[in-house]
């Protein structure tokens, strides 16, 4: 029978981190799919990294399908390798990497499944580990929030996105994946100082919802402007609006031209590619994230997994990025 992982920590009775399975010696496309082939947390007992799945997705405006990205985005991370040469790092060798399964959130019952989404992010932490969250829409980084305003106060906020998530209500609902950041300005999880869009664009409902959204302190990097600008003076923009704080990372990956991510539920023209979004996430060596999430993946829409192959190696970005900034506990 195949393992879904090669080796345990109590197998292997090493405190060296377990990795990935090995690809030479179990072909990549056998076994059960965890993040990267890498063990699962009860397998290792802790981990410095958790990869953390949220499916859900009952907070979507238009169309549904994200609760089903988790699933896909293990799927499509069976290839990614364990060193990463843009950033020098071995992440998996760096520090213990594990995926944590999923939290299962209650799809009827909007605020309950925030809380449990709060819950499972609470255990982890506790634990000793940083997260990595593969969503689920939207509406998730607001529980996330809110676990890292206990853990660290109010927290810098870099959100890539074509959406700026900032509005009040959808049918008069509070909960909704239009407005968990407006949630969370309300709810003084975020450091109003440090706050950035990357990669907004598209047609808004008014004028109004850029005054809003700068009130509350938002620098909008626009698509445009990245293109206009280029990589490396965007970096060095949110480098110097982010400075040393705790920064918190939420990719929602229509931030990426739906060429390059078509599967997803609000997709906008114009968008970024995916070698931009890795090449500024890569800018950002250094920074002190101290969590993240990608979100919005609908695999319904995708061809040839383009958007989980997208996001997978977004994720591992975010992995390498917390593991060069070394263990956690
Ligand atoms: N967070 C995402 N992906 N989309 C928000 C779009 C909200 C709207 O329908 O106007
Ligand atoms: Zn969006
Ligand atoms: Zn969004």
């Amino acid at each position: 029978m195949i393992e879904a992982t090669t080796a345990t920590a109590a197998s292997t009775g090493s405190t060296e981190p377990v990795g990935p399975v090995d690809s030479s010696k179990v072909p990549r496309f056998a076994g059960i799919a965890t993040f990267a082939r890498l063990p699962r947390l009860e397998d290792v007992g802790r981990a410095d990294i958790a990869v953390m799945g949220v499916p859900f997705d009952s907070g979507v405006s238009y169309r549904p399908g994200a609760r089903f990205a988790p699933a896909q985005i293990r799927e499509a991370s069976r290839l990614l390798r364990p060193y990463h040469p843009g950033l020098d790092v071995s992440p998996f060798a760096a520090v213990q990497v594990a995926d944590a399964g999923d939290i299962a959130c209650n799809p009827y019952n909007i605020p309950e499944a925030l809380d449990a989404v709060q819950e499972g992010a609470s255990t982890l932490l506790d634990a000793g580990s940083k997260i990595v969250t593969i969503g689920g829409d939207h509406t998730i980084a607001l529980p996330l929030l809110r676990e890292m305003k206990r853990r660290h106060g109010p927290v810098a906020l870099l959100h890539f996105d074509a959406h700026l998530d900032t509005w009040d209500t959808y049918f008069g609902a509070d909960y909704t994946h239009g407005t968990p950041f407006r949630r969370a300005f309300e709810e003084d999880l975020l450091d109003t100082e440090a706050l950035a869009h990357a990669g907004i664009r598209g047609p808004l409902y008014s004028k109004d919802d850029l005054t809003d959204d700068a009130r509350m302190g938002f620098g909008i990097t626009t698509a445009m402007d990245i293109m206009n600008e280029g990589v490396p003076a965007v970096v060095q923009a949110l480098r110097e609006r982010i400075g040393d704080r705790p920064l918190y990372i939420s990719i929602d990956i229509d931030c990426l031209d739906p060429a390059h991510a078509p599967g997803t539920g609000t997709p906008e023209a114009g968008g970024m590619t995916s070698r931009e979004l890795l090449a500024i996430l890569r800018g950002l060596a250094g920074t002190n994230i101290v969590g993240a999430d990608v979100v919005e993946v609908a695999p319904a829409y995708d061809h040839a997994d383009i958007t989980a192959i997208a996001a997978s190696h977004v994720a591992y970005e975010l992995v390498s990025l917390m593991a060069l900034n070394g263990r956690s506990a």
